[in-house]
């Protein structure tokens, strides 16, 4: 990820929807519908589920609104096929049964959709669609193009070129990337649960109905695994993507499939995570939640205090220790001497240059180095602070965007 990957910052010119009510009015509503919804490892794609969905968004299409619908479920609709009966663990045989499965799914989309006289489309992304700006105004722009010929948008990830290195994974998070990418009213993120609980649904588990910010979630126990076999990040990866989307002005919903007609009229179903904060630009996003973290930068007290409380670049002379292997632009962990991490930035040397630099000035660096080592080691533009320094581990750090002042930015992590 370099200078020349980022993508534009466009402001939100429109208030956020202030509740669930807003969606019965929300003129651009992005959707996203997990494996556990619409498929089975021994049945493959239920025709009942994915039938019962498309009659609810295409109604809802029909009445106006813009809608993006992003379908997990390749996968798991390619086992039967290739005769496997369980999700492989293996790169290539999911990659192998995605692209067997997503053709039966977009299939079976076109025929429930049409009923209706609803066209839909298949848009396959990968996390360089997102962040490389040429491909993220290329995105936008059929995206948006789609939605103008009042196409219904039918979004996966391109799970049969997509490596573990560029992977989202899941695609609750790519459908918060979406939401963002398109500037959705909101999200709406369906599963086999009709909303967040307390804990792994159980009797007696309690239902959360409203997340405003992390301290909502303190006491919140979530399972990684749903119980269907066939989702990937179970509940954790649903409130990671709803807490993206809340945190960069898109209101997000988590409930089950069944509830999608009443989420759509504004009922009082689901989770309700408010937006906090405005919109981030997607680089930072991804950088604060998404980023594989490649190493470590372990700062003294002085630079903890300019990044975490100033907001500054990071200069070799603040850093203790290096951790991991890293190479220019990988994103990298800024920890204090506690160990607690501060900040995710943009590297600007790799690990086994930065040894020699440590607690030094720019200025000696540069004249016994040469003018390339009179750079900060993470500028602040490439920089996005999880917590500030000196806020206690539960804090919330409070979320605001610094980019017009040369500071870096804060997201609530
Ligand atoms: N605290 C919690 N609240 C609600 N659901 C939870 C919680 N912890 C774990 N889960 C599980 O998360 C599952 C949904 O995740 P997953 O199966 O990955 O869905 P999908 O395939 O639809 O993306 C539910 O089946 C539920 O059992
Ligand atoms: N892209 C993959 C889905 C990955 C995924 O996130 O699954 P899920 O947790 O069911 O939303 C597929 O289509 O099988």
């Amino acid at each position: 990820m370099t200078e020349e990957s980022e993508a534009q910052t466009v402001s939100v010119p429109k208030r956020p929807l202030q509740s669930r009510a807003g969606l019965a009015r929300a003129r651009r509503i992005v959707v996203k519908v997990g494996s556990s919804s619409l498929t089975s490892v021994a049945g493959g794609i239920s025709d009942e589920a994915l039938t019962s969905l498309a009659d609810v968004l295409a109604a809802r299409r029909q009445q106006g609104t813009e809608i993006i619908l992003v379908s997990s479920g390749a996968i798991s609709a390619g086992l039967a096929p290739l005769g496997l009966s369980r999700r492989p663990s293996q790169l290539s045989t999911q990659q192998a049964a995605a692209s067997v499965g997503q053709g039966l799914l977009m299939a079976r989309y076109t025929e429930a959709f049409g009923r209706h006289g609803v066209t839909v489309s298949q848009v396959l992304l990968t996390v360089e669609d997102l962040m490389r700006r040429t491909h993220h105004a290329n995105a936008h722009r059929a995206m948006e193009r789609l939605l103008n010929f009042g196409v219904v948008p039918i979004v996966n990830e391109n799970d049969t070129v997509a490596s573990h290195e560029i992977r989202f994974g899941d695609n609750d998070r790519l459908a918060a990337l979406v939401a963002h990418l398109v500037k959705a009213d909101a999200l709406i993120l369906l599963s086999d649960v009709d909303s967040l609980y307390d804990g792994p649904p159980s009797a007696g588990a309690r239902r959360i109905p409203e997340v405003t910010g992390m301290q909502d979630l303190e006491d919140v126990r979530i399972g990684k695994v749903g119980k269907a076999g066939v989702g990937t990040g179970g509940m954790v990866t649903k409130v990671e993507a709803a807490t993206i989307a809340a945190e960069s002005g898109i209101p997000a919903l988590v409930t089950s499939t069944e509830n999608a007609a009443a989420a759509l009229a504004g009922e009082d179903v689901g989770t309700w995570f408010t937006t906090r904060g405005v919109r981030q630009p997607i680089r930072l996003l991804w950088l604060a939640h998404l980023a594989r973290i490649q190493g470590s930068l372990v700062l003294d007290d002085g630079a903890a205090r300019a990044v975490g409380e100033r907001r500054r670049s990071l200069l070799p002379a603040g850093i203790v220790a290096v951790e991991g292997h890293f190479e220019p632009g990988d994103p990298v962990a800024l920890r204090d001497t506690s160990g607690r991490v501060l900040a995710h930035g943009l590297t600007n040397y790799a690990s086994d240059e930065l040894p020699k630099m440590l607690g030094r000035s720019t200025k000696e660096l540069a004249k016994e180095l040469g003018r390339g080592y009179e750079r900060s080691v993470v500028h602040v533009n490439d920089l996005v602070i999880l917590h500030p320094h000196g806020a206690g581990a539960g804090e919330q750090a409070p979320s605001r965007t610094g980019q017009s002042d040369g500071t870096a930015a804060t997201l609530g992590a």
